[in-house]
């Protein structure tokens, strides 16, 4: 077993984990990053290929009011580019297929197209409500979470299309079923990245643009200036604090430091054992913030053939094993990469398949939608984060009713010499790699603060 002493241990390398310690190594400080995988990334993982071109298994769009990971991308020399939003969006809806431009197809009926956009409004109304430090403290904080989405969404959606729409996409972002998700939680995650615009558009919105190179671009040069501090394929097991510091413990390392800084998904934080005991409404979080099945599939063509067709690439089919495509072409447009992400329930179903099954039902279904030349992909990547020990599922974990008034205070807030860090604790793009970036900087701004440490790089 190694012994490592430090002024502060980081556990999880993920966008939350590398930040905090490439912060407080910036700011002077000593620190050992210890990461459970071979790997740095977490929740993004990006693949590069023999030709040049990367696919992003994970995380992989940014979008505007995501500063901080801007920021990063411009403190590395990182180039951003736009994600491809030219020709038309399709909608499946019954089999029958809608192009549209924009947000909202209107090619659906007049009625169940002012019915989405109606309660669009609503969601972004009730957005403003929240406030972002303290979801729990809204006005209607009680009754929005006492009830789960799926009731909002049943009471206030009176056109069946536009309901299983708004159901796949905003169920979606919480890769569950819209039953699990409180609806005040679905509210706070939504307030904290602009409301629905932002959350459930691509253009101006979540999926606006893509770093050049992918997330890897940004995570390796993080991890380069990180250097040796950085100690890989070191599950951690225990965390034990006492009056003057922590022992951060894997199979073989022990790590002595003043401060921790667990930046792992809320959703396996209780795979650690912590001693003394967390405080209650610590633990008791942890048993209470799960995360759902999501599997994202990268389906690679010589070229972007739809687009040549008059389509985005971006489609949604509510209930189908291609729910949701997006154009993941890199900046050259060379290959063609039509992303497939798939989620809840739908993700679960899938992932009992045998992977050639899977691989017809959802080839199939890209026929159907963009034409033969669908049926023949070059290559077919698939990337089912539901069974990542590490991860617990994806994209992030989330609170069912009751949880944010009972519990949502204990997010943040430091346990002694433990500091939580990771994008769930962010309140601001809470479950974006951005959130992530914030949280690390937090978290490291916290440590040194409580020490009497000179700060390091404030966070916004
Ligand atoms: C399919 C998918 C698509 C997504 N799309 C987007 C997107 O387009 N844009 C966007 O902004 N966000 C997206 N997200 C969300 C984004 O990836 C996450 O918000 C972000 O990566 C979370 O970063 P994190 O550092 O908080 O956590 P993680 O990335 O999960 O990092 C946690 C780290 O802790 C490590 N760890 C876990 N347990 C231990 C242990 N016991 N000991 C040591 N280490 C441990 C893990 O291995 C991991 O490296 C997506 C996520 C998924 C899964």
């Amino acid at each position: 077993m190694a012994d490592i002493e430090v002024d502060y241990c980081v556990v999880g390398a993920g966008f939350a984990g590398l930040t905090a310690a490439l912060r407080l190594k910036q700011a002077g400080q000593s620190v050992a990053l210890v990461e459970a995988r071979d790997r740095i990334g977490g929740r993004t993982s990006t693949e590069v290929r023999e030709d040049g071109s990367w696919i992003d298994r994970g995380g992989a769009w940014i979008g505007p009011g995501q500063d901080r990971i801007y920021a990063l991308m411009d403190e590395f020399g990182v180039k951003s580019y736009k994600q491809y939003t030219d020709g038309e969006a399709m909608m499946v809806v019954d089999g029958k297929q809608y192009r549209y431009k924009g947000t909202i197809p209107l090619t659906m009926s007049p009625w169940a197209a002012a019915n989405l956009g109606a309660v669009f409004v609503e969601l972004g109304e009730m957005c403003k409500t929240i406030p972002l430090d303290a979801p729990w403290e809204a006005k209607k904080a009680a009754k929005w979470d006492s009830i789960s989405l799926a009731k909002w969404l049943g009471d206030n959606t009176l056109s069946t299309p536009a309901h299983d729409l708004l159901e796949t996409a905003i169920a979606g972002c919480y890769t569950s079923a819209a039953s699990e998700v409180s609806m005040l939680f679905v509210l706070y995650q939504m307030a904290s990245g602009g409301g629905p615009s932002f959350v459930l558009g691509v253009k101006d919105a979540a999926e606006d643009a893509r770093p050049v190179g992918g997330m890897g671009a940004v995570y390796r040069p993080m991890a380069a200036e990180i250097g040796d501090a950085l100690h890989l394929s070191q599950p951690v097991r225990d965390i034990a604090q006492d009056g003057d510091g922590v022992t951060v413990r894997s199979a073989d390392l022990a790590v002595r430091a003043r401060r921790a800084i667990v930046a792992v998904p809320l959703a396996i934080a209780s795979q650690i054992v912590y001693e003394p005991l967390l405080p209650m409404d610590r633990s008791f979080l942890h048993q209470r913030m799960p995360s759902g099945a999501v599997m994202k599939i990268a389906v690679l063509y010589d070229e972007p053939f739809w687009r040549a067709a008059g389509l985005s690439g971006q489609s949604a089919a509510p209930d189908s094993p291609a729910t949701i495509t997006i154009d993941a072409s890199t900046d050259t447009g060379r290959p063609g990469v039509l992303c497939v992400i798939v989620e809840g329930p739908i993700a679960r179903k899938l992932g009992t398949l045998q992977e050639g099954e899977r691989r017809k039902a959802v080839l199939a279904e890209l026929t159907a939608r963009f034409g033969n030349k669908a049926a023949s992909p070059v290559d077919y990547i698939e990337q089912n984060w539901s069974i990542e020990r590490y991860s617990g599922g994806g994209m992030l974990s989330h609170a069912p009713t009751g949880v944010l008034t009972q519990f949502g205070r204990a997010l943040r807030k430091p346990c002694g010499r433990v500091h939580w860090a990771g994008t769930e604790s962010s309140a601001v793009m809470c479950g974006w790699v951005d959130g992530a970036i914030r949280s690390g900087e937090r978290a490291a701004r916290e440590v040194t603060e409580r020490d009497g440490v000179l700060s390091p790089a404030r966070a916004q």
